[in-house]
């Protein structure tokens, strides 16, 4: 079938593709199309990897975009968000737009209503309908990508819910579920009463097979010879092996530490293989990757894109990743060393997949547990590009005869597990209940049940009385919490728990957020009033300037100096009954979202353990909320767990280098971007919360927010919040006596300029953004003041360690 034998599609739809090279579709795409996909049916594509999934999605959104309608994509990871979106502009030229959801949690985006294409994550999709956004009973079509991903524990209830609501809101909508090859796919088409398109067909062959002693042993009974000898190890072997052939390698392995140090010994191999122009064109894209970050990991990655290859993990910069995969596409880099979050959506295909490790560590289950039988699918069927390989390899390997039987066994023969949904667990329903009280889905617990019953969990349990069960457990958890109230058989959401819905928060982070404030508020107020004494350096806000509750920019935070000075003046009055209640310090308030399941802690090491009962003991004054005793060992281990983090968090308001904080914490720079973007989000969420209650802490909330946001002091609040300046030019203009903005509009630009290391339009742009009259630098050369040569100095002498700073992008995602 051709596409342009297709009435459904917009004119010129076709030609489009047969430019991309797209002539006929793909048997799947044909079995899709006839099983009435561009007529508006629902349908579940369950195809291997790179066999042509988006241009399903594809046919399905434009022709429903043709019939006057409108198509939401969802995308399982944000990183494809936005890659999803670049594809798809491609149809603007045929009068499509497209937009993709990336505004915070509580925000409507009405603006995505002119859009035809919005993509976005479950997640966003979520939150999108508890804040009502209008657009969403508009929509006609919506694209599940990575369906089978309901089976994730953490994410999957949120799109099965997710889905489940948008049927319900739009009775007629087509729902178009792209999954990967798994058994049961035909239960997930009952749920979604969609028709089924199952296939196995692949546009380039794959073998699998298995390394052992001197040959890779394929599942079609052939063998290739690739010897190992005592100086090589089986990696670096069929490398070597795929590069003399001419193709590029992809090796999985189990850690982010694996990675980078496999790819430094690929190196190695590649290396010797290169030729002057490859070499240099390597060296342009080191570089290239070096100006991302001032990191180890930077440096380390650069390394080895020198020599040809390269690591990726979910600790990576995404400016970093998209470089890699880039590279990886042109053929400039012949070896990616992977985690497996590499297998997950991104198109990076090449000849050879090697599964250099099939177990990984897993804390639960207390060692090293097998992968399942889905995700070394998915890294085997990254192997094969087609139009350049005459076919893909995905390779196991083995050290003695009986581990190689047994990966026969276990992945080569063996089919994917069935999925299984995970909505009947407590956290899942707990957060999914609340949101379908507070956004009017239901009122009762009959209601609630009643819509449950539309899950793909209710579809593959029948009632087996789970859900009831843990629906009545979560609704006694939400009213002891005050987020409900139950009158006979009516259940309502309180005010309280309207803003947690909207806030997309885990009840159980609002709980603990709330209980922390409160506590800050009432026994911390009353302890000092009990003693006399204060805990805190810092002076309390005073409550009349909490009631005025809006939102302030970094300016208003900063630039009021009565403010300041007022707050001095209380400082040194005496502790007397009307004393108001302490003030949070950053470190309490980092600590509180560190303790909650929206936070993803940050493991204790060995050694850890003495390290912050140490801190702990020294900061005690500050938590908010009762410490546990060391007796209780769990939950003081997840206190220092929390601690860890939230020090990791105060290194990052406090400006210091995110290279030592790497170091510090044993993470790569993605961590600190997903740990700081978590805690502002949860600040946010906590200033609003402190507001509704009308909590005296709302002011030094939203201080410790904008903090963690721009990644410094208060005192370059100001500066830092203008655009392009970012934390490190911020101490620099700071140290050249240029502390405001106000100093930056009326300040020799001279000076700017030496303060800003002579990056002439650098300095041209922030003096635009500040909105000086005449940012022009003609003329002007470079002015260094005392103050900024003196800390220059000291900075040089510190240690040696000094990074370029104006290479950084940080402060400025
Ligand atoms: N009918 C076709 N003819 C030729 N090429 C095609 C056809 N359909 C898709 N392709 C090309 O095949 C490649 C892989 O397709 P695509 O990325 O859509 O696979 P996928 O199934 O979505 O993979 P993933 O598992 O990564 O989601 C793309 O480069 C795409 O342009």
């Amino acid at each position: 079938m051709k596409p342009a034998e297709i009435p459904e599609l917009p004119p010129g739809v076709d030609d489009q593709l047969a430019g991309e090279g797209i002539e006929s579709l793909y048997p799947p795409q044909a079995e899709a199309v006839e099983a009435g996909l561009t007529k508006g049916e629902s349908l579940v594509a369950s195809v291997p990897t790179a066999s042509g999934k988006t241009l399903i999605a594809e046919l399905a959104m434009l022709s429903a975009i043709q019939r006057g309608g409108k198509a939401l994509y969802i995308v399982p990871l944000r990183a494809l968000a936005s890659e999803k979106k670049t594809e798809f502009e491609r149809w603007e030229e045929y009068g499509i737009s497209v937009g993709v959801s990336t505004g915070n949690y509580e925000s409507s985006e009405e603006w995505l209503a002119s859009r035809d294409i919005i993509v976005a994550t479950s997640e966003k999709v979520d939150s999108l309908v508890r804040n009502n956004a209008g657009w969403i009973d508009q929509l006609s079509c919506v694209v599940a990508d990575e369906v089978h991903l309901v089976d994730d524990r953490n994410r999957g209830p949120t799109l099965e819910v997710t889905l489940a609501k948008l049927r319900r809101i739009n009775p007629g909508l087509q729902v178009v579920a792209l999954s990967a090859t798994v058994g049961n796919a035909g239960e997930i088409a009952d749920w979604l009463d969609a028709e089924l398109v199952h296939s196995e067909w692949r546009p380039i062959d794959l073998r699998m097979g298995v390394h052992f002693g001197n040959a890779i042993n394929f599942d079609d009974g052939s063998q290739r010879e690739v010897p190992v000898d005592r100086s090589q190890r089986q990696t670096e072997a069929l490398v070597g092996d795929t590069l003399d052939e001419g193709g590029s390698t992809l090796v999985f392995v189990n850690s982010r530490r694996n990675a980078e140090s496999a790819a430094k010994r690929q190196g190695g191999v590649v290396e010797r293989r290169l030729d002057d122009d490859e070499k240099a064109e390597l060296q342009d894209l080191a570089e290239e990757i070096r100006s991302v970050s001032d990191t180890e990991t930077s440096d380390d990655l650069a390394d080895c894109v020198e020599n040809g290859s390269a690591f990726h993990h979910a600790g990576l910069a995404s400016e970093h990743r998209s470089l890699v995969e880039d590279a990886f596409r042109d053929r400039l880099l012949k070896v990616i060393c992977a985690t497996p979050t590499l297998a997950a959506g991104v198109n990076t295909p090449s000849r050879r997949v090697i599964i250099r490790d099939w177990r990984r560590y897993d804390g639960e289950f207390g060692g090293m547990k097998p992968l399942d039988v889905l995700e070394i699918h998915q890294m085997c069927g990254r192997a094969g590009r087609p139009g350049l390989d005459p076919y893909g390899e995905a390779v196991l390997l083995s050290k003695d005869a009986d581990t190689m039987d047994e990966l026969f066994e276990r992945y080569v023969w063996a089919d994917p597990e069935p999925v299984r949904s995970k909505l009947a667990a407590e956290p899942a329903l707990r957060t999914h209940l609340l949101a379908t009280i507070s956004s009017g889905f239901a009122n009762s617990r009959e209601g609630l049940l009643e819509f449950l019953d539309a899950t793909l969990y209710a579809t593959q349990t029948g009632d087996d009385g789970r859900l009831s069960t843990v629906t009545d457990t979560v609704l006694d958890y939400l009213e002891a919490n005050d987020f409900i109230e139950r009158e006979d058989e009516t259940i309502r959401a309180t005010n309280i728990g309207h803003t947690v819905s909207r806030l997309y928060l885990d009840p159980m982070s609002a709980a603990e957020i709330i209980d922390g404030l409160r506590y800050a508020e009432e026994d911390r107020g009353k302890d000092e009033q009990s003693t006399g004494e204060s805990h805190r350096e810092r002076p309390a806000a005073e409550p009349e300037k909490v009631e005025t509750d809006g939102f302030v920019s970094a300016s208003d935070l900063v630039g009021d100096e009565t403010e300041d000075e007022t707050t001095e003046t209380e400082a040194e009055s005496d502790v007397d009954e009307t004393q108001p209640p302490a003030r949070p310090t950053p470190l309490g308030l980092y600590h509180l979202v560190s303790r909650t399941p929206d936070m993803y802690e940050l493991y204790l090491k060995s050694g850890d353990r003495e390290t912050y009962t140490e801190i702990c003991y020294e900061h005690e004054a500050e938590f908010l909320g009762r410490m546990p005793s060391e007796y209780e060992d769990v939950a003081f281990e997840d206190w220092l767990s929390a601690l860890k983090t939230a020090k990791l968090l105060d290194d990052w308001a406090s400006e210091v280098d995110e290279d030592r904080i790497t170091e510090r914490y044993g993470v790569g720079p993605g961590d600190i971007r997903g740990k700081v973007e978590t805690a502002d989000w949860l600040l946010g969420a906590a200033e609003q919360l402190a507001g509704t209650l009308e909590f005296s802490s709302t002011i030094a909330v939203r201080e410790a927010k904008k903090r963690i946001e721009y990644g410094v002091r208060e005192e370059l609040l100001d500066l830092a919040g203008v655009r392009n300046v970012g934390r490190k030019r911020a101490r620099r203009l700071f140290e050249a006596g240029i502390e405001s903005r106000a100093d930056l509009r009326n300040t020799e630009k001279g000076v700017v300029l030496g303060a800003l290391r002579g990056r002439r339009k650098t300095t041209e742009t922030i003096l635009e953004n500040v909105g000086r009259e005449d940012p022009s630098l003609d003329g002007v050369d470079e002015v260094e003041t005392e103050t900024a040569a003196v800390a220059r100095e000291d900075r040089e002498s510190d240690s040696g360690d000094e990074h370029s700073g104006d290479q950084s992008s940080l402060g400025d995602f």
